[in-house]
């Protein structure tokens, strides 16, 4: 349950947590855990109208689409598998930057087998970006939902291909993939239930502007 006279906020452990602290701490929240070594998944701040809940990156959309959570911050690669519903997106923070793409083994020559019109078996987390973009291009593939680890499918014959996000490209360079298309650039949003705006307008404005002020082009 939300809290009624304060706000809750849903983030993710990880980068996205560790990127919000600036941000958090330009709207003058500071948190009193860790998630990173605490096991708790409440967690308090130094505003006891303010608190966090500590989800599944995955997971965000759906704690702020059914009220559990007043605002999240999710990544646009998990906000275009959740669709969005109940969201109101009001800003691109501008972190945990990378590019979700098409990338496959080095001797996989993707252009070609497009040109034929092959069908492409293609592994990924992304189903639904996924399938928008090989519709866009009319690309023909087979898609493997995987849960991670989506490098190591075209290395045991999983699949063709992969669709995934490169950040510094380290993890497709150690597993002998190559990018062979970009699909988009991804970053993190700030993402605010629609009744929560509307009835807690109050609280969630003047953290919003904060962010927006504190977001770095
Ligand atoms: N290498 C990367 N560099 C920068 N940002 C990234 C990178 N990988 C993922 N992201 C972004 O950060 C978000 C959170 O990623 P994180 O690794 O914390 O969760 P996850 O493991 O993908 O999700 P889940 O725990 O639900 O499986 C992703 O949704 C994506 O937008
Ligand atoms: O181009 P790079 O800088 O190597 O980053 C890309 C990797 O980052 C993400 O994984 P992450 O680090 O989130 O691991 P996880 O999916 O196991 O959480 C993504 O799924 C890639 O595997």
């Amino acid at each position: 349950m939300t809290i009624l006279n304060g706000i809750t906020l849903a983030l993710s452990k990880g980068r996205i947590f560790e990127e919000t602290l600036p941000l958090l701490a330009a709207a003058g929240i500071t948190p009193t855990d860790n998630p990173e070594t605490s096991r708790k998944l409440i967690i308090g701040t130094n505003r006891p109208d303010v608190r966090l809940v500590i989800v599944r990156a995955t997971d965000t959309p759906t704690y702020v689409q059914y009220g559990a959570a007043d605002m999240g911050i999710a990544g646009k690669d998990v906000l275009l598998e959740h669709g969005g519903a109940g969201l109101y997106q009001p800003l691109d923070l501008n972190i945990a930057k990378c590019r979700l793409c098409v990338a496959a083994p080095k001797d996989f020559d993707y252009a070609a087998a497009v040109k034929r019109g092959a069908r492409i078996r293609v592994a990924t987390k992304y189903v639904n970006a996924a399938r928008e973009h090989f519709a866009a291009k009319g690309v023909h593939v087979d898609l493997i939902k995987l849960y991670g680890s989506m490098e190591l499918a075209p290395l045991v014959g999983l699949a063709d291909a992969i669709v995934d996000l490169v950040s510094t490209g380290g993890t497709l360079k150690a597993n002998n993939l190559v990018e062979v298309e970009d699909i988009m650039p991804i970053s993190s949003r700030l993402v605010v239930n629609q009744a929560s705006l509307k009835l807690k307008r109050e609280l969630i404005q003047p953290v919003l502007e904060a962010f927006a002020g504190a977001v770095k082009k």
